[in-house]
């Protein structure tokens, strides 16, 4: 299904269904006492967070989405049937904004999360709730009150914890598909990634983190030429990116050149994203001798001054990417336990502020 990364549509809720007037009629007694029964509640619109969805492609198709209405009260004290509740189902990482105000309504990042995004009006009352010892026959009802109806922006910015990115045919796909169950297109010419792909890579037993791949950035991405800038957003919510570099590249582009091109793209899009740890892998070892890797790492580190973490691999030769893989798996567990860690801090802060 085609990938689509933002929608818009409108959700109605439900309206609520109005109190009855109703008088009890029953043989022999003339004057039975008010039975109208209250209406039932509108049902509301949720958004849920499905794991098996990657694309908000349906709400192009399909834009407006309704829940039920509340039913009427009835005679005999019935009360109206509550209204059906509607629930779209989007993808993990789905972002909701009211388009009237901009205001952020839901971040779905969890699977079957929920978040309400329009609320079913509520019931009105039958006249059997307005008996009194004054009035012993009320004709006054109550009308349900209408459902909430929203203007919503959908915007997919997919989760994972490893984002690939790099020049066109620098072998991200290659990476991905060796590592991962994810199977994307390869070709030896550039852009075969069309759309973001994401797989899960399993290091050892019930260990496993997500890896995205974008389609390759050019020069002048940041400013729209190319496909690679609409697809930045997507590794926006990584927590580290894989640098991926020809070590051949078929343009012959000097190795520091190519990674310089990605680093400009990645400031000019954003500094935030630029500031992300980076490790740079260096690609298609196996069509070099090892002292010529050896020499080119060198140069990425005293030419760049390049302190980070730098790797050698080839994508096609599975055994060369564990060194990688289990390194970035360390990283993402203590780099997420500090992050508990700092955040246990801060609660234990904020309890002792309401101590003192
Ligand atoms: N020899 C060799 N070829 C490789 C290696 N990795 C990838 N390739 C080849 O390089 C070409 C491009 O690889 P892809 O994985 O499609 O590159 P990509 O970076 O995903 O390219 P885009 O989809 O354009 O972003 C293909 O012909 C791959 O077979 C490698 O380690 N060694």
């Amino acid at each position: 299904m085609k990938f689509v990364d933002e929608a818009n549509l409108r959700v109605e809720a439900g309206d609520g269904g109005h109190g009855c007037v109703s008088f009890r009629r029953e043989k022999y007694v003339p004057f039975g006492g008010p039975d109208g029964g209250d209406g039932g509640d509108g049902g509301s619109v949720y958004l849920v967070a499905d794991h098996n969805l990657n694309t908000l492609y349906d709400y192009r198709v399909n834009r407006v989405y309704k829940a039920q209405r509340g039913g009427n009260g009835a005679g005999k004290d019935r009360t109206g049937a509550k209204g059906e509740s509607r629930y779209l189902r989007v993808p993990i990482g789905t972002l909701c904004f009211s388009r009237e105000t901009d205001e952020l309504i839901g971040d779905l990042t969890e699977n079957e999360q929920t978040v309400r995004v329009a609320q079913g009006g509520y019931h009105g009352m039958g006249n059997a709730r307005f008996k009194s010892s004054t009035n012993r026959a009320p004709r006054k009802t109550t009308d349900g009150t209408p459902g909430e109806i929203r203007e919503l922006r959908l915007e997919l910015k997919l989760l994972a914890d490893v984002g690939l990115v790099g020049l066109p045919n620098a072998g991200k796909s290659t990476l991905l598909a060796a590592v991962s169950g994810a199977r994307p297109r390869i070709a030896d010419y550039p852009f075969t990634t069309l759309t973001p792909q994401v797989g899960v890579v399993g290091v050892g037993p019930l260990r496993s983190f997500t890896l995205v791949d974008l389609p390759g950035l050019i020069e002048g991405a940041a400013e729209g030429i190319g496909l690679g800038h609409r697809f930045l957003r997507h590794i926006q919510r990584t927590r580290l990116l894989f640098h991926i570099v020809d070590l051949l590249d078929a343009e012959g582009r000097d190795v520091i050149e190519q990674i310089q091109t990605i680093e400009a793209e990645l400031e000019q899009f954003s500094p935030e994203l630029a500031s992300r740890p980076r490790w740079i892998v260096l690609n298609k070892t196996e069509l070099v001798d090892a002292e010529e890797t050896a020499e080119l790492c060198e140069r990425v580190r005293t030419t760049l001054d390049w302190q980070g973490a730098l790797y050698a691999v080839s994508a096609i030769r599975p055994d060369s990417l564990n060194r990688l893989l289990g390194d970035a798996m360390d990283y993402l567990e203590s780099e997420a336990a500090e992050r508990r860690a700092a955040s246990d801090a801060e609660d234990m802060d904020s309890d002792d502020d309401h101590e003192s």
